[in-house]
């Protein structure tokens, strides 16, 4: 074991065992995750460095893999759908698994579209892995639902469905598994009668069922990406391509093609509601895993000198601090909102299973907001925290580059980030809602005082002081009051009516307002959840450290943001002043339990995988050993020099 990372394991000043468990949400969950850890020492899934492999080698590896932990999990009885993840997530470490598509988005649209007679029929084939599938919506020319081109033509003379990709922007492009998949999911533009009724769900074979030969159908992998390379992201082309009328989802054409409307069109668009909300937490995992890599390579290095005295290690420069400890505060942070997004989540998807259909809008306008605040925040995130390591974040061995690779695109996928911020609209409503004199309920319940509080571009002097910067509950107030942006939002908007433009330019030219409106709601969120946390946590040295954090982040935030703070007259210029001091002082107050918050985050070395995050600190002699397996190191004198150079 590394001197240094033992001297930091004993500063703390809390039991790390203990915060684990709140993590994890008890003992016993701490206890069952690494029981289901012990997988990690299971020869079977011993592999190849993925760095060290080509495309294909790594896609092959995955397939592998995927198949492996479907034999494992049947023989160990794992069946819950929570062990089932945390038992996937262990195996998979920082890279996508080839099935990933099919339990992600297929099995979960299944589960929630089929009526009983398709639960009877897919369900089975679906979670025995007969039928392995994949979500096919986004077209190469379109990813906005509206403008999806591929249609399903119902013909009542066969009961059939007609689905055909009449254009080349019209071919799916994107949807995971193009090879692996043997049937897919295809959101399709639904004409009977003569009439479109909008986006639906259809099941379609791809794949012959013994020989996964393409049925008539155009088929394979788009080839590769700046990351994702387990996963063969696909394109699928379908030439009225026939399927029987029970392969609707939902089930909303008769067999005479009479249309039967559901309750909400927007059920169709659970499955993304669905891994949205999971973006919260993954954004929270992999945020703390970067830190838990950057902050123990921290302690470790030494380098350069603050006194004439042996090179201190790099983590007491106050500049790796202030780059580090403010994404530890927010790796704490998401990780409450997102279990404050699984369990809403999962309450408000019971309801609407039970036909209460009122909390929908709101689960869609919070876990859109929250996906893309979370993920910019993070993949801003991993990338300081690779730099913070220097020239050896640099290298794979890190796995600060495969945690970037892997995890941008969730800024993109299941809903382009800014487009998703823009989902606002229901915050607009919402406030309108509220000044009209409705009273809100849930999350959105604090616009119900705006109208009193009068938050505007006010010159800071002529307001008083609300604010005392040391007291969390003021920061957490001082967060919705800036809120009230979304009060800008809405004015910008109605000026741009006022000018005799139409609804839709209004929104256009407001739409950065909207943005700015829907970030500082999520960030509000985030604090107001943190805080929450706070007084659920009864042991009082994990107390203090954690409102440490919780006010590093509040105040790290309104740094960042002092401009909004400042014309919401919400802070003075003095108390602007007072924060980076006091931020500096937090710094200080974090340092001595910095590797032992990020060991309560409890990553076993081979989930991390890497050499820079590894428990031990034993950096220097492990990235020596790792690179001399460089596939380039397989020969001492490689083959391009008998070639080229010779
Ligand atoms: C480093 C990594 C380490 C480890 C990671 C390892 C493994 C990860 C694995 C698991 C972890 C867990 C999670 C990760 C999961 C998976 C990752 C793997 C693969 C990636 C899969 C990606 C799949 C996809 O991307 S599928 C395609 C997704 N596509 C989109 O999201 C399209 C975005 N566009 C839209 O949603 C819509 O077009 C829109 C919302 C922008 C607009 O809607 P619409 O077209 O209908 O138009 P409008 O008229 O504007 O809207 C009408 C009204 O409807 C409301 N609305 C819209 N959507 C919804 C909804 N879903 N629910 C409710 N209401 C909705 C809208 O607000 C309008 O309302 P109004 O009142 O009328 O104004
Ligand atoms: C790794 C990966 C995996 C994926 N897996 C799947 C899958 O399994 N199944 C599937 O169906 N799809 C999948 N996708 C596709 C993904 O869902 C889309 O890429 C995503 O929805 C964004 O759409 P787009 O690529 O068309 O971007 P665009 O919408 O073209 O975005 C480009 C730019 O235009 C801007 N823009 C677009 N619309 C607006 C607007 N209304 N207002 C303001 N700005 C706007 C965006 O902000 C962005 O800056 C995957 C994508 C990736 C990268």
């Amino acid at each position: 074991m590394n001197p240094d990372i033992v001297k930091e394991r004993q500063n703390a000043s809390f039991d790390v065992q203990k915060l684990t468990y709140i993590l994890d949400g008890g003992p016993e969950k701490t206890k069952r995750r690494r029981e289901i850890s012990l997988v990690l020492n299971d020869p079977d899934f011993d592999e190849e460095d993925p760095n060290f492999l080509s495309r294909s080698e790594r896609y092959e590896q995955a397939v592998r893999k995927s198949a492996q932990m479907i034999l494992k999990l049947r023989e160990y009885g794992i069946s819950d759908p929570a062990e089932i993840n945390c038992y996937k997530s262990v195996v998979r470490g920082n890279f996508h698994e080839s099935l990933g598509l099919h339990y992600v988005m297929f099995l979960p649209t299944l589960y929630s579209q089929c009526d009983q007679e398709q639960s009877k029929k897919w369900l089975p084939l679906a979670t025995s892995f007969e039928v392995l599938g994949t979500y096919a919506q986004t077209e190469l020319g379109h990813t906005h639902l509206r403008g999806l081109e591929t249609t399903a033509t119902f013909d009542p003379t066969t009961q059939e469905f007609v689905l055909n990709s009449p254009t080349v922007t019209s071919i799916k492009w994107w949807p995971g598994a193009g090879k692996t998949s043997n049937h897919a999911v295809v959101l399709a533009q639904l004409y009977t009668r003569g009439k479109c009724h909008g986006l639906h769900a259809f099941i379609v074979q791809l794949r012959h069922m013994d020989t996964h030969e393409p049925l008539p159908i155009l088929v394979g992998d788009i080839g590769p990406k700046f990351g994702f390379s387990e996963v063969d992201n696909g394109f699928l082309k379908l030439d009225h391509v026939r399927i029987p009328r029970e392969n609707m989802l939902m089930k909303h054409v008769e067999p005479d093609g009479r249309y039967v409307k559901p309750a909400s069109a927007k059920l169709t668009y659970g499955t993304m509601v669905f891994i949205r909300s999971l973006l919260v937490g993954l954004s929270a995992l992999v945020m703390a895993k970067s830190c838990t890599i950057a902050i123990r390579y921290s302690a470790v290095r030494h380098q350069s000198e603050i006194r004439s005295e042996p090179e201190p290690q790099i983590l007491d420069y106050q500049t790796q601090q202030y780059k580090l400890f403010p994404l530890l505060a927010t790796a704490y942070a998401f990780s409450f909102v997102g279990q404050y997004m699984t369990e809403t989540y999962y309450r408000i998807s019971g309801d609407i299973n039970q036909g209460d259909l009122s909390e929908l809008p709101e689960l869609h306008a919070v876990s859109a907001g929250l996906k893309a605040f979370t993920t910019w925040t993070t993949n801003t995130g991993i990338e300081v925290c690779r730099m913070s390591c220097g020239g050896h974040g640099y290298s794979r061995s890190s796995a600060l580059p495969d945690l970037y690779a892997e995890f941008t695109p969730t800024c993109t996928y299941e809903g382009e980030n800014t487009v998703m911020m823009l989902q606002t609209a229901y915050l607009v409503k919402s406030y309108r809602q509220a000044k009209a004199g409705e009273q809100l309920r849930g999350i959105m319940s604090y616009l119900n005082d705006m109208e009193q509080r009068h938050v505007r571009a006010h010159p800071a002097s002529a307001r008083p002081a609300l604010v005392d910067i040391n007291d969390l509950s003021d920061l957490v107030e001082s967060y919705k009051l800036r809120a009230a942006l979304v009060e800008s939002a809405a004015k910008s908007i109605q000026q741009e009516l006022q000018k005799r433009r139409s609804h839709e330019d209004a929104w256009n030219n407001s739409a950065i307002d909207l943005v700015k409106a829907s970030d500082a709601h999520c960030h509000y969120m985030v604090v107001k959840l943190f805080t929450d946390k706070l007084s659920e946590i009864g042991d009082p040295d994990i107390n203090l450290v954690l409102t440490t954090l919780a006010q590093l982040y509040a105040l790290h935030g309104i740094a960042l943001n002092s401009g909004d703070f400042l014309q919401a007259g919400l802070l003075t210029v003095p108390q602007m002043q007072q924060i980076p001091v006091r931020i500096k002082e937090l710094l200080c107050l974090i340092r001595p339990n910095a590797v032992a918050l990020v060991d309560a985050f409890d990553f076993p070395d081979k989930v991390l995988s890497s050499v820079l995050g590894r428990y031990d600190g034993n950096v220097y002699e492990n990235l020596f050993e790792w690179a001399r397996r460089s596939p380039l190191n397989a020969t001492e004198v490689h083959e391009s020099f008998h070639k080229y150079l010779k």
